[in-house]
């Protein structure tokens, strides 16, 4: 006879078969019947006694007792009166010890262990089991690729670019100069390695401080390649929050503002009061640096680099205001190291020694004995006996990039070493004189001002009324038939005055970009010039217009004067000149002969030969000849003079690009570009980012979760909430959203989302299934003939995912791991998988698991146990690569500090850390049960 239930009035029970009513309430009894409240869907039911359809929740402890009011306890003690229980324990709220009595429950209650879910019939629909260990297994394959954060991006997959994000990516604490020559990328590198760092845990606040032209491009790329939302900071935005009192660099996490806006004291002093994990400075080259006589700019990024333990500063022209102010910027890196800088200078000219003497070795040339010699002066290790296999070779050289002195700090790409790049095709434009400006001229006059004629305050605004370049332009324009034109200038009021005369003269559509505009005016006009149709033909820029914009949609440039500073040039023409270009570029140059201005055109093209190609000895060139090049630029008449001089400069180029061939910067320019060791990251990218695989999960999950999947064409879908969707998920609109996934799509399709390990709807979606109690428990029937009817077996997925703090980076040794066993009526794991399976009636899947409630509770505890074992192994890997792979690094960084002082003690005392805190963290973990499928055979 079975025993008879004893309810009580005020007693909690869940109906078997219908979950969605939550926590019942016992409101009455009687001999028969019992009725029950559900306060959640606020309804009543009178269940027969003897219909046994309802599970009385006891909490265990250790469980989680949410009060009705919302707070919650981790149960310490149940205890039981008059057929009601109370659960004690602390507050996870405000720590203080509290009760809940049952009656006090919270009506939404969720029971979380399966084993539990299972024996109180808080059953799902056995496909769950299926979902909750494919993501499990995405989850646990995504984390082991060693490529998150990387996987999402959506961007090409370049190498260089690859090699610098996954190198920097990774570390702790990174802070390096990202330096590549114009438009390679760095802002894509950057990008890359704030989205490692932050989905890897090691970062959560960043801020990103760009001149103020360039603050919109940073939040649209920011947001299209990595899916990142920065908030602008400017007047604006502090103004609002004044009144509250609060700090608005506290309010948000990601922050992107201009450098002029962060260097005001009152914002400077509130940037400074929070802490920052990353601080990202964009043409860093303008913050000016002497002993004497640093610039704000300089000191205020010097005060925020205190505060922040990662730092990335960007530049394409590290030397552009000196050498002193390039040190200067390796000082912020890592101020201990660079302190002075003669010996930065001294050191400097050692390791070009070293990359010399290097110079066989990458050339696959034979030593000679006093090569080896020179190289046992900068390396002692270097034995001449294990030099003969390439492996040999390729270590040491690998050995010695690592010495290089700012080779960890410092990447430097050069263009030269990239192919893919478009022609640049100079075309001169020599033009008369105008009388007007030849009236002015006055040889006493400084250069800047015989430069640029047309800024005589005589001329007022009239110069463009016989200024021969205006009219040579309208004509070029109508030549490129309706083609985009990019005109650079120096001075806004040029660009003003041009437009001008544009607008009164001509019907040319036409757009200025200047320092006198908003950022709001500015951005407009740059989309303006984007628009494809109706949009711009000519944008008139003045100089600001000559940095980090990206206008490769461009093909003509139009250098209405031409900058003094060689590095300037090369950023101009960086605008058009960068990776996306479909086009050879056009440069135009007209000048005046016989003028300031044709000297400087011969310098050069002639001299540095710096239109066709990238000149990367420009600036030194410059810095060796510009007394003779001013003094030249004062008298053009004396043509022998400055062609000379022209000689001179191109003789001193050939000279110090030799140099650079010789293998100056050769280790630098490896350790920039990767070499060949790139090719495997780029193979675990693209293993990892399977879309075939990914759109086969994605599909079915969200089929699960009730989102509706169209196809759009063969590589779109557009996703749209169905009407029964389990969970909110961020990113999907109400009008639908259209997703790819499949890279190279994402990369030219701006709109369309991303879905790859890395994308926030994939992961929300499989945190949200994986956090919540669907599918924990589950019964199922089985048609398997070859085994007698009635046959069972308990499905389980044990987990092994201990809990630490992110910064720890667990994941990269111990991901969360799922195991998945098939515990059969001898309580035994077996190799079985069931190819089709079916629901079963709530009612009887009930009467089942009461039925084999012993054996079930063993087949649980058999298991776990064999979980344990089986994940032995996994587990004691994960120490031992994370110990092997941790004494690896931090020998390997100890050894080489003794040569390569840009080794900071942090990082090697953080690898210690690690490894200390991660044995334990490994050694402790146990597995846990996730859910639990009851599988009976019913062949039919
Ligand atoms: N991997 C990539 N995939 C797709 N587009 C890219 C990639 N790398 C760079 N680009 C595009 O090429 C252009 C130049 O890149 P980016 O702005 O990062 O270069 P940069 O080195 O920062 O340039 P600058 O020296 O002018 O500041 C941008 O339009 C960028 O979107």
């Amino acid at each position: 006879m079975s025993q008879q239930i004893e309810y009580v009035v005020g007693q909690r029970w869940l109906s078997n078969s219908e979950v969605d009513l939550g926590l019942g309430v016992v409101m009455a009894e009687d001999i028969r019947s019992v009725l029950v409240l559900f306060p959640a869907v606020n309804e009543e039911r009178n269940y027969a006694k003897k219909q046994n359809a309802l599970a009385r929740l006891i909490l265990s402890d250790g469980e989680t007792a949410t009060h009705v009011d919302g707070w919650t306890i981790t149960v310490e003690k149940a205890t039981e009166q008059d057929g009601l229980y109370t659960y004690s324990g602390k507050r996870h709220d405000t720590e203080e010890y509290a009760s809940i009595v049952e009656v006090a429950l919270d009506h939404h209650v969720k029971v979380h262990q399966p084993e539990k879910r299972l024996f109180l019939g808080q059953l799902d629909d056995p496909k769950w089991f299926d979902t909750r260990l494919s993501c499990w297994q995405q989850q646990y394959d995504f984390a082991s690729s060693d490529a998150v954060g990387l996987i999402g991006a959506r961007v090409e997959l370049i190498p260089h670019q690859i090699h610098i994000a996954h190198e920097v990516g990774k570390r702790y604490a990174p802070r390096v100069l990202l330096a590549d020559e114009v438009g390679l990328g760095k802002t894509i590198e950057a990008a890359l390695i704030i989205h490692q760092q932050l989905l890897s845990g090691r970062a959560k606040r960043v801020l990103i401080c760009v001149p103020s032209p360039l603050v919109h491009q940073w939040l649209v790329e920011m947001l299209r390649r990595v899916n990142l939302h920065f908030s602008v900071f400017d007047e604006e935005r502090i103004e609002a929050v004044k009144e509250s009192g609060e700090n608005p660099f506290s309010q948000e996490q990601l922050v992107l503002c201009s450098q002029s806006f962060i260097e005001e004291e009152e914002v400077l002093h509130q940037a400074l009061s929070v802490d920052w994990d990353m601080l990202v400075v964009d043409e860093a080259h303008h913050l000016k640096w002497t002993p004497d006589a640093p610039s704000s700019a300089y000191l205020a990024i010097e005060k925020l680099s205190h505060k922040a333990t990662s730092i990335l500063l960007l530049t394409a022209t590290p030397d552009q205001l000196g050498h002193e102010s390039h040190f200067a910027r390796l000082r912020l890196l890592d101020p201990a190291r660079f302190h002075s800088y003669q010996s930065f200078v001294e050191e400097e000219a050692k390791y070009s020694e070293l990359a010399q003497a290097v110079n066989p070795l990458l050339n696959d040339e034979p030593l000679s004995d006093e090569e080896i010699t020179q190289l046992q002066a900068v390396s002692a290790d270097v034995d001449p006996v294990n030099l003969d296999t390439p492996e040999e070779r390729q270590k040491l050289v690998a050995d010695l990039i690592d010495r290089h002195g700012t080779g960890r700090l410092m990447f430097r790409n050069r263009r030269a070493s990239i192919s893919g790049f478009p022609k640049r095709i100079a075309h001169s434009v020599p033009l008369k004189l105008p009388k007007e400006y030849a009236l002015l001229h006055d040889p006493a006059d400084d250069i800047a001002t015989q430069l640029h004629p047309e800024r005589s305050a005589i001329l007022d605004d009239k110069w463009p009324l016989f200024d021969s370049r205006i009219q040579w332009l309208i004509k070029l324009l109508e030549d490129v038939q309706g083609d985009k034109v990019l005109l650079i200038c120096a001075y806004a009021s040029t660009a003003m005055q041009l437009a001008e005369y544009l607008r009164s003269k001509t019907s040319v559509r036409h757009t200025v970009f200047h320092e006198g505009m908003s950022i709001v005016e500015r951005d407009k006009a740059a989309h303006f010039f984007a628009t494809s149709e109706q949009g711009a033909q000519i944008m008139l820029c003045s100089e600001i217009g000559s940095e980090g914009r990206n206008f490769q949609f461009c093909r003509h440039l139009v250098l209405f004067d031409l900058p003094l500073n060689p590095d300037l040039l090369e950023q101009r023409i960086g605008r058009l000149d960068r990776i996306g270009q479909m086009h050879d570029v056009n440069i135009y140059l007209p000048y005046f002969e016989n003028h300031p201005q044709a000297v400087l055109f011969n310098w050069y093209h002639y001299g540095l030969n710096a239109f066709t190609h990238t000149c990367p000895v420009g600036s030194d060139v410059y810095e060796a000849l510009h007394s003779d090049l001013h003094a030249a630029l004062q008298s053009p008449e004396d043509m022998e003079n400055w062609q000379d001089l022209v000689e001179q400069a191109n003789n001193l180029s050939k000279t110090l690009k030799a140099d650079i061939e010789r293998g100056r910067d050769r280790l630098l320019e490896l350790n920039s570009s990767g070499g060949d060791k790139v090719e495997a990251v780029i193979d675990r990218i693209i293993g990892a980012d399977n879309a075939v695989k990914m759109m086969k999960f994605m599909s079915r999950l969200l089929d699960s979760l009730g989102v509706i999947q169209e196809e759009k064409d063969d590589q779109v879908f557009i996703l749209r909430q169905g009407e029964s969707m389990m969970f909110p998920i961020p990113g999907l609109h109400e009008e639908g959203t259209e997703v790819t996934y499949k890279r190279s799509v994402a990369t030219q399709l701006e709109h369309v989302h991303y879905l790859s390990g890395d994308s926030e709807i994939v992961t929300h979606c499989i945190d949200a299934i994986l956090t919540d109690v669907v599918g924990k428990s589950s019964v199922c029937f089985v048609n398997q003939v070859d085994a007698p009817v009635g046959a069972f077996w308990l499905e389980i997925i044990g987990v092994l995912a201990p809990v630490t703090d992110a910064k720890w980076q667990l994941y990269r040794y111990l991901p969360a791991t799922p195991i998945r066993l098939c515990i059969n009526a001898k309580y035994e794991a077996e190799d079985i998988h069931f190819e089709s399976i079916f629901k079963v009636k709530p009612k009887m899947a009930q009467q089942l698991i009461t039925a084999l409630s012993e054996q079930l509770k063993t087949a649980v505890d058999k298991g776990l146990s064999l979980a344990n074992e089986s994940l032995l192994g996994i587990k004691n890997d994960a120490l031992n690569n994370m110990q092997a792979s941790i004494d690896n690094e931090v020998e390997r960084l100890k050894h080489l500090q003794a040569h390569n002082p840009s080794i900071r003690d942090e990082e090697v005392q953080f690898l210690v850390e690690q490894k200390q805190h991660l044995m334990q963290v490994i050694s402790e973990a146990t597995p846990y049960l996730d859910s639990v499928r009851l599988v009976i055979n019913n062949p039919k």
